[in-house]
């Protein structure tokens, strides 16, 4: 029997949420950690599944990893032994391709199986691979392994096609300890890229730029020890902001950067819910009638992929014909047959979902069928009349601790289970 979440929907969420660190940062960042042969000390680790897969994963090539707490982990690369990276860990998740640049960048020599992930469309390296034989290395694909060396790894001017947050962080990884000089040109903006730059800058590297189109790297020989913290997670703030608006609620999302949330807060603020900024927190108000509007999703600082599913389920409750436009990943509609078994009236033509707003969802029986689609169900379950069960939540562990402790905590009636009495019980008391 597997796990999955059981919610008595209609209370909105009220109270105050603190935010995680942000998985999609802290990811990169463990590959990157590697690189040193000192110990790096890494705070405000997210405690989710993808984290502790990766963490796995390096382990299983020989890398020291201490578990100081939950949230905080030590790292010493000086033991890896093996460049050739193929475990089960690595096969499991999207992020494991940071191996690439991070162990080229240091060993000048990397094989490493090439990524799983949630199926949200297709996923090619290309741009990873052309950035590193730009800088003199020769990358095959070859038995299920993207195989990358280099006699000399040299700084080269790179100019990306199209804007790939992995491929950035990707090709910064392997520049910071090239020889000479990397400039790359059309660079991906998203929040991730600079905290994965400013962590390898705090290991003495030499990158500049990141947060711009343009980031330029002096490579150097050698990555030294530090003590670092990631940034709060945009995505996790953005859901429980999402959640707050599907729901009528009035909630304060803290500990993150406000400015990461501005496509996210505008879109909140066109839909008619009120949005108040502080230093390190935001309060999402939703006192009134949901309204319509168009999203596209575009990189940073556009509206977030990630952020798309959960605001499918705002728009699918708001007045009037909203349109959602995916641009990144063609296969980030999933969740509308789940939602249409709720009562969603939603048609998908190519890349545009055409949303008609609905009074109210009713409660079923959904299945996640991927990380953001998962968090998108439980938002409607919790906005929807009776008991809806989320199932195929591992997919939501991905990347979200402890969610239904924190919607609780916010008010919410959900449980995680997979014991069949549990659930009766709850019924019985929400009821
Ligand atoms: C731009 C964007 O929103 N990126 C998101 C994407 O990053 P992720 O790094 O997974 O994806 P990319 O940013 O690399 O992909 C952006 C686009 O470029 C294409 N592409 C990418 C690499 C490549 O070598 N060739 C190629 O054609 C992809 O198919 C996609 O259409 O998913 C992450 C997890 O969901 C998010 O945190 C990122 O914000
Ligand atoms: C799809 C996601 O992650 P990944 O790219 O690691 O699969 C996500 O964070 O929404």
């Amino acid at each position: 029997m597997a796990e999955k979440y059981v919610i008595k929907g209609g209370t909105p969420l009220q109270g105050e949420v603190e935010i995680g660190g942000a998985k999609n940062a802290a990811l990169a960042i463990l590959a990157a950690a590697i690189m040193t042969d000192e110990t790096v000390t890494i705070d405000n680790m997210p405690n989710v599944r993808d984290t502790n897969t990766l963490l796995q994963a390096i382990e299983e090539i020989g890398a020291h990893v201490e578990r100081v707490n939950d949230h905080k982990v030590k790292i010493n690369g000086s033991f890896i032994r093996d460049v050739n990276v193929d475990n089960e860990f690595i096969r499991m998740i999207r992020a494991s391709y940071y191996l690439i640049g991070a162990l080229l960048g240091k060993y000048k020599k990397a094989a490493v199986a090439l990524p799983g992930g949630c199926d949200i469309g297709s996923r090619p390296i290309d741009l990873h691979m052309k950035g590193f034989r730009a800088m003199g290395a020769k990358v095959d694909v070859a038995h299920g392994l993207v195989c990358a060396e280099a006699e000399n790894l040299t700084g080269a001017h790179i100019y990306m096609d199209k804007v790939s947050v992995g491929a950035t962080i990707n090709i910064m990884m392997a520049a910071a300890m090239a020889d000479g000089k990397t400039v790359i040109e059309n660079a991906a903006k998203e929040p991730h890229v600079v905290d994965v730059a400013n962590f390898l800058n705090s290991m003495g590297a030499n990158i500049r730029g990141a947060g711009t189109d343009v980031i330029r790297i002096k490579g150097v020989e050698r990555l030294h020890a530090t003590d670092y913290s990631v940034i709060p997670d945009q995505i996790e703030a953005g859901t429980f902001m999402f959640a707050a608006a599907a729901t009528g609620g009035d909630v304060v999302v803290k500990n993150v950067i406000p400015k990461h949330l501005e496509a996210t807060s505008a879109k909140l603020l066109e839909v008619g819910c009120r949005v108040i900024e502080y230093d390190d927190a935001v309060r999402v108000i939703a006192d009134g009638k949901l309204q319509h509007t168009q999203v596209t999703t575009l990189p940073y600082p556009g509206f977030p992929t990630d952020m798309q599913p959960q605001m499918a389920v705002v728009l699918a409750l708001a007045e009037g014909t909203s349109t959602i436009t995916e641009s990144i990943f063609e296969n980030r509609f999933k969740y509308v047959d789940e939602l249409t078994r709720m009562g969603a009236d939603i048609k998908v033509e190519s890349n545009i979902a055409i949303i008609n707003g609905v009074e109210h969802f009713s409660s079923a029986r959904v299945s996640a069928p991927d990380l953001r689609a998962g968090a998108a169900l439980v938002i409607a379950g919790l906005t929807a009349e009776g008991f809806t069960t989320v199932d195929s939540i591992h997919y939501i562990q991905r990347g979200y601790e402890n969610f239904e402790v924190k919607l609780r905590e916010l008010g919410a009636d959900i449980i995680r289970t997979e014991d069949e009495r549990e659930i009766q019980k709850f019924k019985l008391k929400t009821s």
